[in-house]
């Protein structure tokens, strides 16, 4: 037996405890739309995706597409504009980030998954009934006035309810679903909601083991740039108070702590330019990325 074989057998025994331990086991991962990058990127998240389908485990995964969005809304000259990593979205662009996520995006994430091997199947929030949004309303303070003021941001919304149906009738048959964040509102309405957010209200209403945020930075750095292998709620939230948490790294943190009270037991941010980031983080002692811990 080659060195190379007896290694890559020392590997597979080695990841035993960590296979048992999520057995039948659902693992939400969040593909953020950063982390999608090349096309050799997406095919090896796909294998990965077959090869933890393979294994027993249970992924369900809910992806992004911000940049994708961004690149579609140039091409078709919309403007649209951030607020604390939330798109605005007018009825223009609410039109738009339907097209693309639900569309094009959903389609080629379930695609990558299928070509390795597993059976993998898109649908948007809209489908089964899984996502029921409403419009999500922010206050802030002006600071000028120091008023409380309401912020819209149009067709953002966040689920109100979450049925996880449709999603488990596919878990049950082997199917890896793979799902676009878009809601639906009681009156029919189709509401764009971060991907995060979406990521986080599926892992709680299935009640997923694991919530994983891939992403295109290493985890969550500190003020001074340097990874933070873990973090408590309370650090977290503190620094997003600070501002050394900010932009599209918000709702992240915000979707890993409300993950942790619906009952998830470990919500991690990790880098999905890494190759084989989530095996990493699955089957290995040391974990990768940045770990939020009640
Ligand atoms: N403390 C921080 N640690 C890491 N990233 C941060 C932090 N604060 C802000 N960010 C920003 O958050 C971004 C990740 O969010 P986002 O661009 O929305 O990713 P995705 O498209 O993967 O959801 C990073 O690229 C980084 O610019
Ligand atoms: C309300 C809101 O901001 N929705 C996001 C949905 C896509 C998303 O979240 O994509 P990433 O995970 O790649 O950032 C947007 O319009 O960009």
């Amino acid at each position: 037996m080659t060195d190379d074989a007896r290694n890559q057998m020392e590997i597979l025994a080695g990841a035993l405890p960590f296979l048992k331990r999520y057995d039948d086991q659902i693992i939400v991962v969040k593909y953020g739309g950063h982390a999608m990058g090349e096309e050799a990127a997406a095919a090896r998240f796909g294998r990965d995706m077959a090869l933890l389908e393979q294994m027993g485990v249970n992924p369900v995964v809910v992806h992004g597409g911000g940049p994708q969005i961004n690149a579609m809304l140039k091409r078709l000259n919309v403007q649209s504009t951030f607020v604390n990593g939330l798109r605005v979205t007018d009825a223009a662009v609410v039109d738009v980030v339907e097209m693309v996520l639900s569309g094009t995006v959903n389609k080629q994430v379930a695609d990558c998954i299928t070509r390795a091997g597993a059976i993998s199947v898109g649908i948007s929030g809209k489908d089964g009934g899984l996502i029921r949004a409403r419009k999500l309303t922010r206050t802030y303070r002006d600071p000028d006035s120091n008023i409380e003021k309401v912020l819209d941001l149009g067709f953002v919304g966040e689920p109100e309810h979450v049925d996880p149906q449709v999603l488990e009738l596919l878990i049950a048959a082997d199917i890896v679903p793979v799902v676009a964040p878009v809601g639906v509102g009681a009156d029919g309405q189709t509401y764009n909601i971060n991907a995060d957010t979406a990521a986080g209200a599926i892992a709680g209403a299935l009640n997923a083991s694991r919530l994983l945020m891939l992403t295109d930075v290493p985890g969550v750095l500190d003020a001074e740039k340097k990874l933070i292998p873990e973090m408590t709620v309370a650090e977290a939230r503190a620094g997003i108070a600070a501002g050394w948490i900010s932009g599209g790294m918000i709702p992240k943190i915000e979707t890993c702590i409300y993950a942790i009270e619906q009952g998830v037991k470990g919500a991690v941010i990790v880098d999905g330019r890494v190759p084989h980031a989530v095996l990493i983080e699955l089957f290995t002692d040391g974990g990768a990325g940045t770990l939020i811990r009640p």
